[in-house]
């Protein structure tokens, strides 16, 4: 209890700890150096390694045993850290994922299932399965007529390739159709025309599909989606009636008020599963259920997972069951991936959310922080215009993947752009000052000690990095990309933590006088940089190196 113990001095070499036997010298009538001795041999304390120095008794935290094999791990690993490619191994899954329709504005929902879609589809790929990422537009369907009976009436035919037009068009044509029953008749007879093959109605269809495509390829590219698949609803026309055929045999079909129906038992209130309206029209489920089948002929996949908003629950709940129905063992194999709503998103330019608007305004607000840290020496770049694209795209995808993708949440623009907040922003600025620094210290060692890494922060930061291998295998059973993201936070604050330790300027900290104890924190330094590229990868969001 005399014993006093005092914090080593900054230079962790020489110990963590150390107490002075000094004051225990007169009761136990001994030269302070022979109790340091005996103290030395008598104490244990697990985790410490404890030695005397003279009068002294110097305590060293050990770094964990596994230090070295988790730092090797990263850096060997790279770009590809956190992945497995045995996990996945002759495993194909197939992702139904952004899915818009055609000709109709890009709302909230597919906002979410892009960019969440996108990231498991990063996720399973790096875990070695084989990904078949569907883009299942909607591109059939009485929204067609819709636009087709707007342009015809008001449409300007040289912007037929103006994905904004058509929207417009389908906007004003949608509220048209509630107000004016022949306008809805019409639009629905334009439906039934394309449904029974009239090749006019198709000619116009098709071009509208096309504009609508080469308007979201220009989105995707920008944020660095590939599909494997581009396909659509379409792709199910004059292949219905087979599927309806094979229901009529098990479990059945009906008929009810008019339109026909799979027979099977439906909860009270359940609507029934509606295969054709009255008008002998096909219907949303008709197609997921032809295409549903289709997958599992094409990819014999061991999870089919569909991306799609909570809203669609009572669709996919009935979709999977009534494929259970049919018999098809594989009907357990299919996930509904649900997720929340964004409150509160709006553009300068209005109401109805586009995702290239969203994008755009991410960009241009990007610009304004990045100017405005240029001007005030925060921030160096060679080229603005593209890291601002950069934190434009990483605002938004972060500002999204960090919420369980079961919640809704608020979107505010000054939130997802703050430097300071759980941001896209805040890790790819850590991730840059971390490239920063081994670029000073001249890169990291393909040697060093890791047994100098002995501070907690230093092991704190070694045991967050150590996770990213279990979190992406908790992500990807999870569906929840909102794991990783949490862990690149956690992984970002420990960081800043090491640096800022005894309030010593973050390079001092890293890039220390002695060699042996340099070459351990850069090496160190090099693991977080990993496991922050890595992460961000696969979470979609860009990682410049310089900002
Ligand atoms: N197989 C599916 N149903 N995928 C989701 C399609 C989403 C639909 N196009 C929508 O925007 O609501």
């Amino acid at each position: 209890a005399d014993i006093e113990a005092q914090v080593k001095p900054a230079e962790p070499t020489h110990g963590d700890l150390s107490f002075a036997t000094f004051p225990l010298a007169k009761a136990q009538k001994k030269a302070p150096p022979a109790i340091a001795a005996g103290l030395a041999q008598t104490l244990s304390v697990p985790g410490l390694e404890i030695k005397a120095v003279g009068p002294y008794v110097n305590a060293r935290f050990m770094a964990m045993p596994f230090t070295a094999e988790v730092l090797d791990t990263a850096r060997a690993a790279g770009p590809r850290y956190g992945g497995d490619s045995d996990v996945g191994k002759g495993k194909t899954v197939t992702i139904d994922y952004s899915s818009p329709n055609i000709a109709k504005p890009i709302g909230f929902h597919h906002i979410r299932t892009t960019f969440l879609g996108h990231c498991i589809a990063n996720i399973y790929r790096a875990l070695g399965w084989r990904v078949e990422g569907i883009n299942y537009l909607g591109d059939w369907g009485k929204q067609f007529g819709l636009v087709a009976v707007g342009f015809q009436e008001y449409g300007d035919p040289a912007r037929i390739e103006d994905m904004g037009h058509l929207v417009e068009v389908y906007v004003k044509a949608n509220a048209r159709a509630k107000a004016e029953p022949e306008f809805d008749e019409k639009a629905r007879d334009f439906f039934r025309r394309m449904e029974a093959g009239d090749a006019e109605a198709l000619k116009l269809w098709n071009q509208f599909r096309e504009t609508s495509i080469r308007g979201f390829k220009v989105i995707y590219q920008r944020m660095g989606i590939e599909f494997e698949h581009i396909e659509g609803e379409s792709r199910y026309q004059g292949k219905m009636d087979a599927v309806i055929e094979q229901i009529a045999q098990k479990p059945g079909v009906k008929e009810s008020q008019g339109a026909l129906i799979v027979d099977m038992p439906y909860a009270e209130n359940e609507p029934p599963v509606l295969l054709k309206k009255n008008d002998g029209s096909t219907l949303y489920a008709t197609r997921d259920l032809a295409a549903a089948e289709d997958r599992y002929e094409r990819f014999h996949f061991e999870k089919s997972l569909y991306v799609v908003a909570q809203d669609q629950a009572l669709h996919f709940r009935q979709l999977f069951r009534t494929l259970t129905e049919m018999g098809q063992p594989w009907a357990e194999r299919c996930v509904h991936v649900a997720f929340g709503r964004i409150h509160g998103m709006s553009t300068r330019k209005g109401q109805v959310v586009q995702l290239n608007d969203v994008l755009d305004e991410a960009k241009e607000r990007a610009a304004a922080k990045v100017k405005e840290n240029i001007e005030a020496g925060r921030l160096t770049t060679d080229d603005p215009e593209k890291l601002a694209e950069q934190i434009g795209l990483g605002a938004i995808a972060f500002g999204d993947l960090k919420h369980k993708r079961a919640s809704d949440y608020n979107f505010d623009w000054d939130e997802v752009l703050s430097i300071e907040g759980h941001t896209g922003i805040y890790l790819q600025y850590a991730h840059a000052r971390v490239v920063n620094v081994l670029r000073k210290g001249g890169g990291a060692p393909a040697s060093y000690d890791a047994s100098l890494l002995t501070l907690p922060e230093e092991q704190a930061l070694v045991r967050e990095i150590m996770r990213l291998p279990e979190v992406v295998l908790d992500a990807a059973e999870q569906y929840e990309p909102s794991l990783v993201a949490r862990l690149l936070l956690d992984v970002a604050a420990s960081l800043s933590r090491y640096y800022t330790l005894g309030n010593q300027d973050r390079t001092k900290r890293i890039l220390a006088e002695d060699d042996a104890l340099r070459s351990a924190r850069l090496a160190l330094a090099d693991s977080a940089r990993v496991t922050l590229a890595a992460g961000l990868t696969l979470l979609g969001i860009p990682t410049p190196e310089n900002m």
